[in-house]
């Protein structure tokens, strides 16, 4: 009898494991397996391997380049340098920025680690012992790691090849190491409200240089198939489809012969958005030889050569009223974009999304510059878990909110909630020209407010202040505020390109005759776990269950056209589009339903998994059932067959938001920290997989923790890296990272089809400044405002000590 009983409404939902379902990550049991696909998992016949000579020094003549002894030792296929790749114009390449960047040493070097020449050789092993044999003769030149004094009339030329041009893609250069000076705002009107403001504070905070790091480093396989003209290569890329449109454009071979394919990423962190010269040398390797080719680099090439981001300088000023609502903000930020410009942002934002940097406040006006400076440093810029400078911007201006406070004599979460845009003024628009989308701040913040407790918590640290100055404890509590706004899903193709590509995005969907689904996409996972959550979205669409669901990513071959996955886009771009083809499904299918009911197709509604009669509820066709028709049998008008593919471009980006408190006890003596209590509300619209979302906070805030609290890429005054292990780069482990409590509020974006906006980047960019904020709010009672991060043990300590705590 029970086994007649159709399913409930809400057991056909469920079934479906879509939207909200904290469905378990499809793609681990892979991974789990140890079966993964990698790019050093893939070893083809024949295959050579290469490996790089680089630069020990950071700014350098190249005199010569002897190598003969690598060339004689056993199994060394090839030694390419600038001159073999220059007749093929491929010496120098274009970076993401309009610039454009030495793919090996042409005369000189401008960073340490820089590629100089490139080994081929059978094995790995031989590559690197023939890479050692390499002779380079260097002159060495002055070297400039501070962009500051890189401006200085007397610093010397680093880019000779732009020797007096004084104006570049992103307009005029005012000295020979100055790139952009890249403006936004009303500079008059900010200068009229901070001169006339009741009070000001003015501060210059940093954001160190750092790296993301992820477990795999970079790498690729090239192989070019001399027979039959085609060139696949698998590599580490964020955005394969791009990196296809420009082998095309670089190498002059016809984009259809070329098959980009990125297998399982292991971490991108947008170190895999830019392109490297190991790929392009492994591609013309392979172009020459026949043969196919592999670079994976090691570690320390990884972070010392590939993709830095941050080190911005930010000269900040904000004003406001006596009673504290704020009236102005102005930034100037010097950009330390070291030897090339490769910085991964749309072309028209030379400074990414920057000017996010009104954050979540009311602000009247603004301004902001920012010059980007050449120095010999690595080049790169990317995101590093942060749409484009976002990061940077939430910092500026959470911290500028604790500097505000301090000067007011405030509380800086009154502070905070006093300035608030409200929940009716969106679609806010922000004073340096942002839309922002939807958000409902004071209702998070209170709830994120309440859930510490944030009043015990001041009137504990109050206690222990006095504690401490009568000499009972050493120990003080730091209470780190935030609230940010992120801006995710670059992006209308309008405001947004890379190289001039829109970034719009795409999905193609293929049901089968059984009810089962594949759908690709033009977005990359890279442990986000798309092949779970896109299946959650479609289910919800269509109404096949999300295990019934294959999605696949990443082989240009096979996935329609999309703009890779960074900046959190996927979700808000690719999610849609998923969304979109979806619907397109459905809407055919109704057609269908309707054939089979013999009803007009307006009779019928769409109920979880099937198109019903309306008013005859018995009346129904499922999906399945829908899916078969659409194969099998002949409908008039009808084209046999279900698929669907959409082109997304959306009208305006997502702008989550969230509300996070980190509570820190702080030695003074050792200048150790503890962090006792760390609470992340997190507000993503509609939560697609809560499980996953959970993840992604736990990363991301991990990851801000290891910025905030150590991680940096450091140089000596001489440009040695001096952090390019992880023996000195800090990446935490278990050991060092606390427990994250997550929360939740849930503000759909209303122009996105499930009002989903991204998450992944989130815990990063609110991260950094509640980790930053909790090491100043515990000593402000004793006159901190402002001191650089990262606050590993040693700076902490020297904290303590210049604010005499020792005694
Ligand atoms: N509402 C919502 C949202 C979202 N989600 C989910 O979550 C994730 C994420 O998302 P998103 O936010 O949209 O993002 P995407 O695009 O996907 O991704 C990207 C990001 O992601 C993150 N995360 C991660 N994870 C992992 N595991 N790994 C990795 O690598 C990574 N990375 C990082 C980064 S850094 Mo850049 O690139 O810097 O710009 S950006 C980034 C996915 O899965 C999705 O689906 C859900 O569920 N819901
Ligand atoms: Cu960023």
């Amino acid at each position: 009898m029970n086994d007649m009983t159709p399913p409930t409404r809400e057991e056909r939902v469920e079934k479906l494991k879509g939207l909200g379902c904290s469905r378990k990550r499809v793609e681990d049991v892979r991974f789990t397996h140890g079966k993964g696909n990698y790019v050093d998992d893939i070893k083809l016949p024949g295959m050579l391997h290469g490996d790089f000579v680089r630069s020990p020094y950071a700014h350098a003549r190249v005199k010569s380049i002897d190598a003969s002894a690598a060339l004689a030792l056993k199994g060394v296929v090839a030694v390419l340098t600038a001159k073999d790749l220059e007749p093929l114009n491929l010496h120098w390449m274009p970076t993401l920025a309009g610039d454009k960047q030495m793919v090996l040493a042409d005369g000189k070097v401008l960073f340490q680690g820089q590629e100089v020449a490139f080994v081929l050789a059978e094995d790995r092993y031989i590559a690197a012992d023939a890479a050692e044999l390499v002779e380079v003769e260097y002159e060495e030149l002055p070297v400039v790691t501070d962009p500051f004094k890189a401006l200085e009339p007397d610093a010397v030329e680093l880019r000779e090849d732009l020797h007096g041009q004084d104006s570049g893609v992103h307009g005029k250069r005012r000295h020979h190491n100055h790139i952009f000076l890249w403006e936004a705002g009303h500079k008059e009107a900010t200068e009229q409200a901070i001169s006339s403001a009741e009070v000001v504070a003015e501060e210059m905070v940093y954001y160190h240089r750092t790296h993301p790091c992820p477990l795999e480093t970079c790498g690729s396989v090239a192989s070019m198939d001399k027979v039959n003209g085609k060139l696949t290569v698998y590599g580490t890329f964020q955005a394969p489809h791009v990196v296809r449109t420009v082998a095309s454009l670089l190498s002059g071979i016809e984009e259809h012969n070329i098959r980009v394919v990125s297998p399982d990423i292991g971490g991108g962190f947008g170190n895999k958005v830019g392109v490297y010269p190991g790929y392009v040398c492994s591609i013309v390797a392979s172009i020459v030889t026949g043969r196919p080719v592999k670079w994976v680099e090691d570690r320390m090439e990884n972070l010392m050569a590939t993709a830095f981001a941050r080190d911005y300088w930010m000269k900040g000023r904000i004003s406001a009223t006596k009673d504290g609502r704020i009236t102005g903000l102005s930034c100037h930020v010097t950009a330390d974009h070291g030897a090339f410009d490769a910085c991964a942002d749309p072309t028209k934002f030379p400074a990414g999304f920057f000017h996010i940097m009104t954050g979540s406040y009311d602000i009247p006006v603004a301004h902001v510059g920012v010059d980007g400076v050449y120095t010999n440093k690595a080049p790169g810029g990317v995101a590093y878990r942060c749409s484009f400078r976002v990061t940077e911007a939430a910092y500026f201006i959470e911290r500028m909110i604790e500097v505000l406070a301090i000067e007011l004599g405030m509380d800086a979460a009154e502070l905070r909630a006093k300035n608030f845009i409200r929940k009716e003024q969106f679609p806010y628009h922000s004073a340096l020209g942002w839309e922002y989308d939807s958000g409902d701040y004071h209702t998070a913040w209170e709830k994120a407010l309440k859930a510490v407790d944030y009043e015990g918590l001041r009137r504990e640290q109050a206690e222990r202040v006095e504690a401490f100055r009568r000499g009972e404890t050493r120990k003080l509590l730091g209470i780190g505020l935030t609230h940010f706004t992120e801006i995710v899903g670059a992006g209308p193709v309008k405001n947004c390109d890379i190289l001039g590509m829109g970034m719009f995005d795409s999905c193609e969907i293929r049901i089968h005759p059984t009810g089962s689904a594949i759908a690709r996409l033009g977005t990359i996972s890279q442990g986000q776990g798309h092949a779970t959550t896109f299946a959650q979205i479609l289910a919800s669409e269509i109404g096949l269950s999300a295990d019934s669901i294959t999605i696949e990513e990443g082989d240009t071959d096979t996935a329609p056209y999309g703009l890779g996955t960074y900046g959190s886009r996927s979700t808000p771009v690719a999610g849609a589009a998923t969304a979109m083809a979806g619907r397109k499904i459905r809407a055919k299918a109704q057609m269908i339903a309707a054939y089979l009911l013999e009803v007009h197709d307006g009779d019928l509604e769409w109920d979880v998994d099937r198109f019903v009669v309306k008013g005859a509820p018995e009346r129904f066709k499922t999906m399945k059932e829908i899916a078969y028709a659409a194969y099998n049998q002949a409908i008039p008008g009808v084209e046999p067959g279900l698929e669907a593919v959409s082109y997304y471009d959306p009208p305006n980006m997502t702008y989550p938001f969230g509300a996070y408190v980190c509570v820190m006890e702080i030695d003074v003596d050792t200048g150790t920290h503890e962090i006792r209590q760390f609470y992340a509300l997190d507000d993503c619209g509609t939560r697609i997989n809560p499980m996953i979302i959970e993840g992604q906070v736990h990363g991301g805030l991990t990851e801000a923790l290891a910025i905030a609290m150590g991680q940096e890429i450091a140089y000596d005054e001489i440009g040695n890296v001096k952090t390019g292990t992880l023996m000195d780069f800090f990446l935490p482990t278990a050991w060092e990272t606390p427990n994250y409590t997550t929360d939740f509020t849930e503000t759909p974006s209303p122009h996105h089809p499930i009002g989903a906006k991204g998450v992944g980047e989130s815990p990063n960019v609110g991260g950094v400044p509640a980790f930053s904020n909790a090491v100043h709010d515990a000593f402000r009672a004793f006159g901190l405002r402002q001191v650089h991060m990262p606050h590993d043990q040693w700076r902490i300590w020297k904290t303590a000590h210049d604010l005499g705590l020792h005694g």
